[in-house]
């Protein structure tokens, strides 16, 4: 169903201070639902709200929901950022300001990868302001079992971070879905376009990174003080955070459940989204 829902028209920004420095941060707001899901997106470079779950936010308002999509400090339109510390964390507080002014009691978090990481850490300090959590492809930062770490895409996001061409831009999304197919040309170029926009972002990410190379602490010992009904979502290829991670977070979550989708890379959300979409409604209705 189309809501005729545009990037432009929902587009909105908001002052914030974050550890002392203003920061002015970029968030969509669509729909005008009783209850709020914020979406937060993953750390690829010219990644965006509106990137990451543009196949999700049409579904999630006509089922009378309120979407937030909140691009964190150092990406998409929001004010660019040196992270030297636990990014998890920075994106927590950057997400308690904007639910703080925006004034929302409780919200329900989408998370995927990096925003997986953040919505953890969002509800490890606010456990009071968040209904019930989706974690896709992220949770916690910390070793797999099986995977040497880095996985093989996050090296390969690292060095496009690093040296922003076409062709590593290529690389790195030939790992990051499991069928390419529907990788065209015209959205590697707007990824690409959407990257060196904002050379800053990119930039500041490699030096984040230098200054501190884990930027997403290990959850795992805090997790079963997370009470919220959980949904964790993992793609069975996912090569950039390896799906044992997922099985991390069920073990520490008690009220969670793990669905894996087979066929499936880093992207749940955006692979299989009609049936991440219903399965999403259902968990949040029931
Ligand atoms: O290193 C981690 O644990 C997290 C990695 C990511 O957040 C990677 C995300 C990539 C995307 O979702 C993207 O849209 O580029």
């Amino acid at each position: 169903m189309s809501m005729n829902l545009t990037e432009a028209g929902s587009s909105r920004f908001i002052d914030i201070e974050l550890d002392g420095q203003p920061v002015k941060l970029h968030y969509n707001d669509c729909g005008e639902g009783r209850e709020t899901i914020v979406m937060l997106h993953g750390s690829g470079p010219g990644a965006s709200g509106w990137a990451n779950f543009n196949r999700n936010i049409d579904p999630l308002v006509a089922a009378g929901y309120r979407v937030i999509l909140l691009d964190c400090p150092g990406w998409s339109k929001s004010d660019s950022i040196v992270c030297t510390g636990s990014r998890s964390d920075l994106n927590a507080r950057a997400l308690k300001s904007l639910v703080d002014a925006l004034d929302l009691e409780q919200i329900h978090i989408l998370g995927n990868s990096m925003g997986g990481h953040s919505a953890v850490a969002f509800t490890l300090e606010n456990p009071e302001r968040v209904g019930k959590l989706v974690l896709m492809g992220g949770g916690t930062g910390g070793a797999s079992l099986f995977t040497p770490m880095p996985a093989e895409g996050i090296k390969l996001l690292q060095k496009l971070y690093r040296e922003p061409t076409i062709e590593n831009l290529k690389q790195m999304m030939s790992v990051f879905v499991f069928d390419t197919s529907d990788l065209t040309e015209e959205l590697f170029q707007t990824r690409l376009d959407n990257m060196l926009k904002r050379r800053d972002h990119l930039e500041n990410f490699v030096k984040s990174l230098q200054a501190n190379p884990k930027q997403f602490p290990d959850f795992s010992p805090r997790l079963p003080e997370i009470k919220q009904d959980t949904l964790v979502i993992w793609g069975r290829q996912d090569r950039f955070v390896p799906m044992d991670t997922g099985l991390r977070l069920v073990a520490g979550i008690p009220n969670s459940q793990l669905h894996i989708f087979n066929q499936c890379g880093h992207w749940a959300q955006w692979e299989h989204a009609d049936r991440f979409n219903r399965m999403v409604l259902d968990f949040l209705q029931h």
